[in-house]
């Protein structure tokens, strides 16, 4: 078992976080440019990597984001569980704003992005039916009832492609379909994620009711960040609670995360491309005998 390398990602308004030893490292990646360096530190001895979702200073937006570079920078990184911290929008009358919500479900409706570190030269399908780590869940559960923050578990997170925010037609219908939160980023980076055997858990903090509720006009920038700024402790002091909490060995993911590629390669060996196969050196190193 390996000993567990903790992976935090910020999203909007969560540019770093407290740790010890704390320095940016700069990880280059074959699948382009991430959004920034990755900051390695240690909280309670535990090795921890943050990587800010859209960059220092927010410069990459949810479909400009390179999120294989990301992802392939965080495993380049040793990480073994990730948490993503992510701002959504409410689409349920229970989940008002500051409400942290443990999401296990997606929808992916996004369309102008990478999905996938495998294509031509070496395809393969990874099963995806539960994309969230029930342990990671466990663990940040216990953290958000100790640090006294208003949560819920559950729930699935609706992912548009933005950058604009919904019509009242489409925040309409995504409640139809049950989904409970609104973002624009969770997706493909779970999946990339599954991809890369990397655990996988999304915090999702809600900050606004999207354009939906009767009561409440629609969502601006303006909205999300007041919320923001009132919700950062509770993420700063949730991150800390989590990482002294955390096994100090990778726990099992019982979503599949660990083996996810051992049989989801489909191209023969004869058949796979080289260049691909060196690009995939940290991601599948594990299966391919590299890396
Ligand atoms: C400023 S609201 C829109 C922005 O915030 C969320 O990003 P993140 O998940 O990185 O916190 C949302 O998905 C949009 O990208
Ligand atoms: N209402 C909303 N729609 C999409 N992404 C969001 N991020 C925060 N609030 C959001």
């Amino acid at each position: 078992m390996a000993a567990s390398v903790l992976g935090i990602i910020g999203g909007s308004g969560i540019y770093d976080i407290p740790m010890d030893n704390a320095r940016w490292e700069e990880i280059a990646s074959p699948w382009g440019q991430p959004s920034d360096a990755v900051r390695r530190g240690e909280i309670d001895g535990l090795s921890v990597v943050f990587m800010p979702r859209h960059g220092r200073g927010h410069v990459y937006s949810p479909s400009s984001i390179n999120y294989r570079a990301n992802i392939d920078v965080l495993k380049r990184a040793g990480v073994t569980d990730l948490y993503s911290l992510s701002a959504v929008g409410s689409l349920h009358g229970d989940l008002p704003p500051g409400t942290f919500v443990l999401v296990d479900q997606f929808i992916d409706r996004t369309f102008a992005r990478e999905k996938s570190f495998f294509g031509t030269g070496c395809v393969a399908h990874v099963a995806f039916s539960h994309p969230v780590s029930p342990v990671l869940q466990d663990i940040a559960e216990a953290a958000l009832k100790a640090e006294g923050i208003a949560h819920a578990r559950g729930g699935t997170y609706m992912v548009m492609e933005g950058p604009q925010f919904s019509t009242l037609a489409e925040s309409q219908l995504y409640r139809s379909w049950g989904a409970r939160v609104i973002g624009m980023t969770n997706m493909p980076e779970a999946k990339l994620a599954r991809e890369a055997e990397i655990s996988y858990c999304t915090i999702a903090m809600v900050t606004d009711y999207d354009c939906w509720h009767e009561d409440h006009g629609s969502v601006d920038v303006a909205k999300v960040i007041e919320v923001l700024k009132a919700n950062s402790g509770n993420a700063t002091r949730l991150v800390s609670r989590i990482a002294k909490s955390f096994p100090r060995q990778h726990p099992p993911c019982p979503a599949g995360s660990d083996r996810a590629l051992d049989f989801a390669i489909m191209t023969a060996p004869d058949e796979r491309d080289p260049q691909r196969l060196a690009m995939l050196d940290a991601v599948a190193g594990r299966v391919l005998g590299r890396g």
